[in-house]
């Protein structure tokens, strides 16, 4: 199966022509989604079903647990346990796993995920780029890896919780703590209040692994450190260490850093008190979401030949439990790719949007790296029988553009889209605007405790700008999507209302542009939330230039 030949250029090539050029009708009728009785019905309930039972992948580490004998056996009690009163402390120096001569490790899966904690300590790494490469050298498949995974992932949601903990067993501040030693205090207090990994399993596991590379004595104070960790239930921990007002509290309890709980909270407005929903989404593994580019496989194709379920939403989405997409048939040949339901959604209301006049075919993505929409823009256009541009001022990410769009209509520009010498005159322009990427946290493990209200004062200033640019590249009775990966207000709701106010656009109801997906609000914008909706937490404003 590749894309574009077979059935798949077959069928695209009917679609074209049975579609009137110019009249944009078969694409748009695809972005309405014929499988509106499907997304109602059978689809959602699985998914949903699914979804609970997802959570955190604990699996691996009780099974090493299990097997081995009395710290598993305590693990076998889980969380609820502990949380009745206190545990059995560890024995100071407790017999380790083997002991290692220095330098090796008898525990390749904590070794990895150690090591993912220390490359985002000292170098800023993404968790999500290395801890692949990482399995990958060390050969580290199945239940290993999966332990790793969550380990490894676990520990850099919950960076702020497990510093207050060490901090408070190590009676000094976490600054004074060697960085190398403070990695592996994370990765043990993690196993002993977000896991069922049993206290002996990960305090013994911690100390072999610094002794392994450290020597006895530092491996003694890593001993004391979780010892005192391990003293309390998570709950205690919270009580003795949370801030008193609710959101900081909730904050805490759920790792996040105070200022992003606070913004979840104004944007919920009165519905905040779905704030907890919205954090512990955050710390749900998500299923993965695939979008079927149109024209080549349909969503219910995909899901047959992936073995995944349809998605809820995007007549486009297909949801998968987890493996490697990249390795998937599909995938490969281009016919699919990972996209959150929530980008596809967004790329779709761009085209459900009624213009004022005819729609010529000229569509423009302004923030386009690294090409998930206009991707999905450009196999609609190709349906059509239109074009899009494409801009990108990063060269990396332009060259992701071109690899994501390589046989369809679609002209990538390495451009600033503030000053990007496109000529005036579009119908529809997409506005993904750089964020601080709030609404995707369940994705990107440590993005919570790298980005601060600083980068919000620089981007807005970047976001209305890459919004007035838009609106001098959009004809009259055209539409620009303002769209941002962040629910924070001064990113989403702010933007529109200052382009409405300086720019006299006419703001579209959104929530129309989204048929049969409830519960975005009370408009004229809409927000997705993973609790809500199972997507990215997504806002999108539509806005028409009057003639
Ligand atoms: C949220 S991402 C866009 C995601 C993309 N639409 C997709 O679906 O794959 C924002 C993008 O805007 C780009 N960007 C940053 N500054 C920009 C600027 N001045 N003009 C245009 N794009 C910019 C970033 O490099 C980033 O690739």
């Amino acid at each position: 199966m590749t894309r574009g030949d077979g059935n798949a250029r077959d069928r695209r090539r009917d679609e074209r022509q049975s579609a009137p050029k110019g009249s944009g009708e078969a694409g748009r009728a695809r972005a309405q989604g014929g499988r509106q009785q499907d997304r109602d019905g059978a689809g959602r309930s699985q998914a949903a079903g699914r979804r609970s039972a997802g959570g955190r992948a604990e699996a691996g580490g009780r099974d090493r647990d299990e097997r081995r004998g009395s710290a598993g056996r305590r693990s076998a009690a889980g969380r609820s346990d502990r949380s009745s009163g206190g545990r059995t402390a560890p024995r100071q120096g407790a017999k380790s796993a083997g002991r290692p001569h220095r330098g090796e490790s008898a525990d390749p899966p904590r070794a990895v995920a150690r090591d993912v904690l220390r490359a985002v300590r000292e170098r800023d790494a993404y968790a999500n780029l290395v801890l692949p490469a990482l399995l990958r050298e060390r050969g580290l498949s199945g239940r290993d890896a999966a332990l790793a995974t969550e380990l490894a992932y676990g520990a850099c949601r919950s960076l702020g919780l497990l510093d207050a903990v060490i901090a408070a067993g190590a009676g000094r501040p976490i600054e004074e703590i060697d960085g190398p030693l403070l990695d592996v205090l994370r990765l043990g207090v993690y196993q002993l209040l977000r896991t069922r990994i049993g206290a002996h399993a990960a305090v013994d596991t911690s100390v072999a692994l610094t002794r392994a590379e450290f020597g006895a004595g530092k491996a003694g104070f890593v001993n004391a450190v979780l010892r005192r960790a391990g003293e309390k239930t998570p709950e205690q921990w919270v009580d003795a260490l949370a801030p008193a007002d609710p959101v900081g509290r909730l904050a805490f309890e759920y790792a996040h850093p105070v200022w992003i709980a606070q913004a979840f909270a104004d944007a919920l407005g009165a519905r905040a008190t779905e704030l907890r929903d919205v954090l512990a989404a955050d710390d749900a593994r998500p299923l993965v979401h695939l979008v079927a580019r149109p024209g080549d496989i349909s969503a219910e194709e995909l899901a047959l030949v992936t073995g995944g379920e349809e998605g809820r939403w995007s007549p486009y989405a297909v949801y998968l439990e987890g493996g490697d997409p990249g390795k998937l048939e599909p995938v490969r040949a281009g016919m699919a790719a990972v996209q959150d339901e929530g980008s596809q959604l967004v790329a779709l209301a761009l085209l459900n949007a009624a213009l004022d006049g005819p729609d010529t075919g000229r569509w423009l993505d302004l923030c386009a790296g690294p090409g998930g929409k206009a991707a999905l823009l450009g196999a609609i256009a190709a349906i059509d029988g239109f074009r899009v541009d494409a801009v990108e001022p990063a060269a990396h990410r332009a060259e992701l553009v071109r690899k994501a769009v390589h046989d369809l209509p679609v002209d990538v520009h390495v451009a600033d889209g503030r000053a990007s010498g496109l000529t005036p005159g579009y119908d529809r322009i997409l506005v993904d605007a750089p964020c601080t990427g709030l609404g995707a946290l369940r994705r990107r493990p440590e993005a919570r405790w790298r980005r601060t209200p600083a980068d919000v004062r620089e981007l807005v200033v970047l976001q209305r700008e890459l919004l007035t640019a838009a609106w001098e590249l959009v004809r009259p009775g055209g539409v620009v999507l303002y769209s941002t990966c962040s629910p924070h207000l001064p990113e989403t709701v702010s933007i529109v209302a200052d382009a409405v106010r300086r720019l006299g656009a006419e703001e579209l109801d959104t929530r129309e542009l989204l048929p049969g997906v409830t519960d975005v609000g009370d408009g004229p914008g809409a927000q997705l939330w993973p609790h809500r909706h199972g997507t990215d937490a997504m806002f999108l404003a539509a806005l028409r230039k009057p003639r």
